[in-house]
């Protein structure tokens, strides 16, 4: 068996203009892991009533955001699949959930090269039923169409990987080297809590209250929220942060439905209106800077923490590229690829 492995992110829009905006969110949105009602009540909501106004307003955004190469997710993304490339000696391909280049083409472009083993690895920490479920599901459906000999390995959520830990930690106390900070903020992207419920695989052990996610329980293997937590007790251990000094919020709802809290933005007012001055932020649901951490972080929420007294905003940047984080990612399918078992 020839062994390959398929990088998958989320994905953005081709360009900035409405429409490529519209049809890629379209696509998102019409995912029934992501709106997650009867497929007429998200026909209602997404083309009745989403697409009508959000593209024009998202287009705008990434309009803020955008770079000459293009989205700053997938070009941030490809440079990573190109430094993986050239420390690992079996083929290295990139896919997005939604838009291009899609997980078709990504699995097409490892059969072309004789792959019949793949490492499917969802470029998300933490489990959700929005990101990493709907990955495998639509991959094992493209298998199964286009590709059923093809043999698939799954790359678990990586959320309290001492690895993922050590490089995340040592990307905050990069940036925050010499900066004076009151407080760090941990903002994940938030999902409605009933994503949480429905993943919750006892069906009885999720609360979404002050005590379920800190209680061991088998939920945790899909529970967002505690991976979410785990995440942030673990890298402040490792900064060796002091109680009350940070914090976990979540970002970006849309809706009207009840999502996971505390929400960034009002939490970031709040510090504000309670006379914090300088406020740190981290994004680690996400491996790549995107719409949701230069725009929706760095550009709305400094203004937000600016207008209610806030001084100084310091946001640490996603991992990207990093040079340590291109090596854990290197190792890792070296690990895969020459028969020992990934670390769960
Ligand atoms: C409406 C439901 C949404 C759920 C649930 C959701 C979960 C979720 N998303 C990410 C990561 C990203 N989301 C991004 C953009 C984005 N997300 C939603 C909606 C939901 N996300 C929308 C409508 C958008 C588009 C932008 C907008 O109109 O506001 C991005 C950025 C993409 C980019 O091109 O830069 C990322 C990344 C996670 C990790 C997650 C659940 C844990
Ligand atoms: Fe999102
Ligand atoms: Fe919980």
């Amino acid at each position: 068996m020839s062994k390959g492995v398929l990088l998958v992110n989320l994905g953005s829009p081709d360009s900035t203009d409405p429409k490529d905006v519209k049809r890629y969110l379209g696509e998102f949105l019409m995912d029934e892991r992501v709106i997650d009602v009867p497929y007429w009540a998200r026909t209602l909501l997404v083309k009745g009533i989403v697409l009508n106004t959000r593209p024009k307003k998202s287009a705008e955004a990434y309009k803020k955001i955008w770079w000459e190469e293009g989205s700053p997710l997938i070009v941030l993304s490809e440079r990573l699949q190109a430094k993986i490339d050239s420390l690992t000696s079996i083929p290295i391909a990139l896919s997005m959930r939604y838009g291009n280049p899609d997980i078709l083409s990504g699995l097409q472009e490892l059969n072309d090269k004789g792959v019949d083993e793949v490492l499917l690895f969802p470029l998300y920490p933490q489990f959700a039923m929005a990101t990493t479920e709907t990955i495998l599901v639509l991959a094992e459906e493209l298998r199964q169409k286009h590709f059923p000999d093809m043999k698939f390995t799954t790359v678990p959520p990586f959320y309290n990987h001492p690895d993922y830990i050590r490089v995340l930690a040592e990307s905050i106390s990069e940036r925050l080297e010499g900066v004076d900070f009151q407080h760090l903020l941990f903002s994940y992207h938030g999902v409605p809590e009933r994503h949480i419920r429905k993943s919750d695989v006892t069906k009885s052990h999720c609360k979404i209250d002050g005590t379920c996610c800190q209680s061991p329980s088998v939920a945790h293997q899909f529970c967002y929220r505690h991976q979410c937590f785990e995440t942030t007790r673990l890298v402040a251990e490792y900064l060796g942060l002091k109680e009350n000094t940070y914090s976990v919020s979540f970002q970006s709802r849309l809706g009207f439905d009840p999502w996971l809290q505390p929400y960034t933005d009002r939490t970031i007012e709040r510090f504000g209106k309670q006379g914090m001055k300088k406020l740190a932020i981290v994004t680690p649901a996400f491996v790549s800077d995107c719409l949701e951490t230069l725009e929706e972080i760095a550009m709305e929420g400094e203004e937000i923490f600016h207008e209610v007294g806030g001084k100084e905003f310091t946001v640490v940047p996603c991992l990207n590229d990093r040079q340590d984080w291109v090596n854990v990612l290197s190792r890792w399918i070296d690990e895969w690829a020459f028969k020992k078992p990934v670390k769960a």
